[in-house]
């Protein structure tokens, strides 16, 4: 067979080339996976399909206006993912990006999760409110800017002593990444979902909504009102949750999702998290329900 405008000479150099370029490419992808640079990209494919679609059929007043929107939207990327590329660049300055330490992170996201919920179910008995952010991979750097930027230990005392009411830093969000707690007395974004902002779920409850509307960050609740401790996640907030045991479980399987319960329908994690603003609700005014499942 005959193949003419093939390349024939591929050498050594092009295939290293080729797969560099691969890795690098795969590795990206992986960086910004579950966050809003997902969108934002798929947003921007969209706009050069239509510069393409509009240089093919000659279309010369949208094509001007789709290069200029293109070349604006290319300068204002550095800005829009400021946290994505800032965690990009720290990950490789420690040599992190291509090689990570699964054991290490595992631990440290186990550590994380047994302070959290001991702290979600310490303030809960001392009917203290708390919205207590676990980042995800989206950056947060916005909303711990909002607050009081801490940079300082994850521990029980610190998030005790955060929420105490005579705290100056008790109201609002504490977020935390790593062990680490970024902020505190954060403003989150308050969700325009309809069932949210019904008259009976207040702004506390609607800001963990709100936040995990836009990113993927996993949210513990602890209510004033009842002392009910919920989570909210992808923009739903979950049941209220039993018992300390019970609520770190829930965090690993929303932290790191394994196949089965990262399904929509069926798993554990999918009922937990269906109709949940209605049972609070109903929690909220039956207070002798309040532990029962
Ligand atoms: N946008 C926000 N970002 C962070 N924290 C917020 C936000 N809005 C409200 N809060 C926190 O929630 C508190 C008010 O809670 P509110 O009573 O309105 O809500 P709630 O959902 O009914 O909570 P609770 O059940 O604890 O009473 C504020 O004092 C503040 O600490």
């Amino acid at each position: 067979m005959n193949w003419p405008h093939l390349p024939v000479h591929v050498t050594l150099t092009d295939a290293i080339d080729i797969v560099a370029t691969s890795i690098l490419v795969y590795y990206l992808l992986l960086l910004i996976r579950g966050t809003r640079a997902v969108q934002i990209m798929l947003g921007l494919f969209a706009l050069v399909v239509i510069l393409a679609v509009s240089n093919l059929l000659h279309l010369l007043v949208l094509a001007t206006v789709m290069q200029y929107l293109l070349l604006g939207t290319a300068v204002t990327l550095p800005i829009i993912f400021q946290p994505e590329l800032r965690r990009g660049l720290e990950q490789l300055g420690r040599g992190r990006l291509f090689v990570r330490d699964r054991r290490a992170e595992d631990a440290t996201v186990a550590e994380q999760i047994r302070v959290i919920a001991q702290a979600g179910f310490t303030l809960a008995t001392m009917r203290t409110g708390a919205l207590i952010v676990l980042e995800g991979q989206t950056g947060l750097r916005e909303y711990v800017e909002s607050g009081t930027m801490l940079d300082a230990r994850l521990s029980l005392d610190l998030l005790l002593a955060i929420f105490n009411k005579t705290s100056p830093l008790h109201d609002g969000a504490v977020i935390v990444r790593d062990l680490i707690v970024e902020g505190a007395a954060c403003f989150l974004p308050l969700s325009d979902n309809t069932i949210a902002v019904d008259r009976h779920v207040g702004t506390r409850h609607r800001a963990a909504v709100g936040l995990t509307e836009q990113t993927d960050a996993v949210i513990v609740v602890v209510s004033e009102e009842t002392g009910l401790v919920s989570v909210a996640r992808a923009g739903r907030l979950s049941v209220p949750i039993d018992d300390e045991e019970r609520l770190r479980r829930v965090l690993a399987a929303c932290v790191r999702p394994t196949r089965r319960s990262a399904k929509a329908d069926g798993s554990p994690l999918a009922k937990l998290f269906a109709r949940p603003l209605d049972q609070l609700r109903t929690r909220a005014h039956s207070p002798q329900e309040q532990f029962r499942t």
